[in-house]
């Protein structure tokens, strides 16, 4: 019979420590739970589970340490790490090279379970590991982001921190699908070495394939000198191709061969060149359609659609605009050394209504015309860019049919000589504003409680009073 996975838990709160303990022995999963880290790191002395699920915000040992003092000595052993978004980064960059997963809190305990599995599984089947101790990674521009979606991304970046996989990113232009891909090489082993991006879409034709692939001495008229191409320059490291539903065909197909062979010929060589590329490719477009209609090789669409990464449009992540205003608006300020603007009100809500064609670019672009051009610090409609503006949305339809109801339900409430209305039908509408929102936020509480405008504790607290199914 199959030995039963064995999992610890650590977190100083007492009552996630039961919920986990119980969902994973529901599953046939041992459990062992700590509340401080210390206490797991000594018991390690004597024993070793298969995964260890962790919080990163803990008194004493913090999680981050934590994480650092597993890799050393365990680089093994799969850690997943319970953390608000916020703490990400600093969790991947801890654990540069070790296997980890990702649990943003608040979590779904289905998914927590299920995630703890697969790392059980995960660990059964690495025999060995190399301890690759890379040091800190660069900083680079943060990603922002709280909508569901992009947990999903960071998430996605996350289990992919030590792989050298092959991965395909999809979104619309402007999206932040280079900014992932560099968040990926960043977080992978191949960290120190270069990443080189070139966009298939904005170099000539003519000039691809050498730009691609690098050219020797006199390959063609105007090759004075031999050129490395970005393969050859990537080497080690990650080679980020974009837009390449716009690869000409007879790249492609060199292309495909690079990628199966590990070499190629630069134009004009009679020698191959070997190298050792990670690709990441991106597209606005949809390749299966592009495969359907012959324009993109079937077979190299396979090999870069290893692992996909869907990056969605804006309009259809508006929780994260108000975010992303706040922080372009500062880094503008900060670039251009002025103060930083304050969108009043009326203008954040108009903002965050704009379906923003341009994503997350016009956004950004936005932010910067915004405080080189509007007169005072705090920003008006009138101060925001006239096609901003032209494009103004269809006021919402306030429907007055649910208030007229209300009425009459009081109304009849009060005929029937009914006591305490108020709260019975403030209850009802409590609980209606949160099982929507909940349903909404697919179970996501911290996310729910922002929509509303209410505490996390405070939605926690009315879950449970109102006794709301969840
Ligand atoms: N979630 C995000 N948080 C912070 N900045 C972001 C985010 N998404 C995108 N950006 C910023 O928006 C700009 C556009 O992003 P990026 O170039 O990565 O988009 P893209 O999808 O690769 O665009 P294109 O397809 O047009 O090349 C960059 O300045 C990037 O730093």
């Amino acid at each position: 019979m199959k030995r039963a996975f064995q999992v610890w838990v650590v977190d100083d709160d007492r009552s996630i420590r039961w919920v986990l303990e119980k969902a994973l022995q529901k599953a046939s999963i041992q459990t062992r739970a700590f509340s401080t880290a210390n206490s797991m790191m000594e018991a390690l002395n004597r024993d070793r589970p298969d995964a260890v699920l962790t919080d990163i915000r803990m008194p004493g040992l913090d999680g981050i340490e934590l994480l650092k003092q597993l890799q050393a000595k365990y680089p093994d052993l799969p850690v997943v790490i319970m953390t608000a978004h916020s703490d990400l980064e600093s969790a991947v960059s801890a654990f540069s090279g070790g296997a980890f997963e990702y649990l943003p809190k608040p979590f779904d305990v289905d998914e927590a379970v299920d995630l703890v599995a697969k790392a059980c599984a995960h660990s059964q089947r690495a025999a060995t590991g190399e301890a690759a101790d890379k040091g800190l990674p660069e900083k680079t521009p943060e990603i922002i982001g709280e909508a569901p979606a992009m947990q999903e991304v960071f998430r996605a970046i996350a289990r992919l921190a030590r792989s050298n996989i092959t991965v395909l990113i999809n979104g619309e232009s402007g999206t932040g699908k280079e900014l992932v891909a560099r968040a990926l090489h960043r977080h992978s082993p191949r960290a120190d070495k270069p990443f080189i991006a070139l966009n298939m879409a904005a170099i000539p034709r003519d000039l691809l394939e050498s730009e691609l692939f690098g050219h020797e001495r006199g390959a063609f008229t105007g090759a004075q000198a031999r050129r490395a191409g970005r393969f050859e320059q990537a080497d080690g490291g990650t080679l980020f191709l974009d837009e390449i539903g716009d690869m000409p065909a007879e790249l492609q197909t060199r292309l495909l061969r690079v990628l199966a062979e590990g070499e190629f010929f630069p134009v004009g060589a009679h020698a191959p060149v070997k190298v050792d590329v990670r690709i990441i490719a991106a597209t606005h477009q949809n390749l299966e359609q592009l495969v359907a209609e012959g324009r993109f090789r079937e077979d190299l669409f396979h090999r870069l659609n290893v692992i996909r990464i869907h990056i969605p449009p804006l309009r259809e992540r508006r929780q994260d605009i108000v975010l992303l205003l706040k922080h372009f608006l500062k880094e503008a300020s900060q670039e251009l050394n002025v103060e930083t603007k304050t969108l009043l009100p009326e203008v954040e809500t108009y903002l965050c209504r704009l379906d923003w064609p341009g994503n997350v670019r016009q956004l950004e672009n936005t932010c910067r015309w915004i405080t080189v051009m509007a007169a005072g610090k705090d920003v008006h409609l009138d101060d925001l860019p006239p096609e901003l503006l032209k494009a103004r949305p269809e006021p919402v339809a306030v429907s007055s049919e649910w208030q007229d109801s209300f009425t009459q339900w009081i109304d009849a409430r009060l005929r029937r000589g009914d006591r305490n209305v108020a709260k019975e039908a403030i209850d009802s509408a409590e609980g209606i504003l949160i099982s929507t929102a909940l349903q909404f936020t697919r179970g996501r509480r911290q996310e729910a409680a922002k929509l509303l405008g209410y505490g996390r504790n405070t939605l926690t607290r009315k879950i449970s009073e109102l006794n709301i199914d969840v």
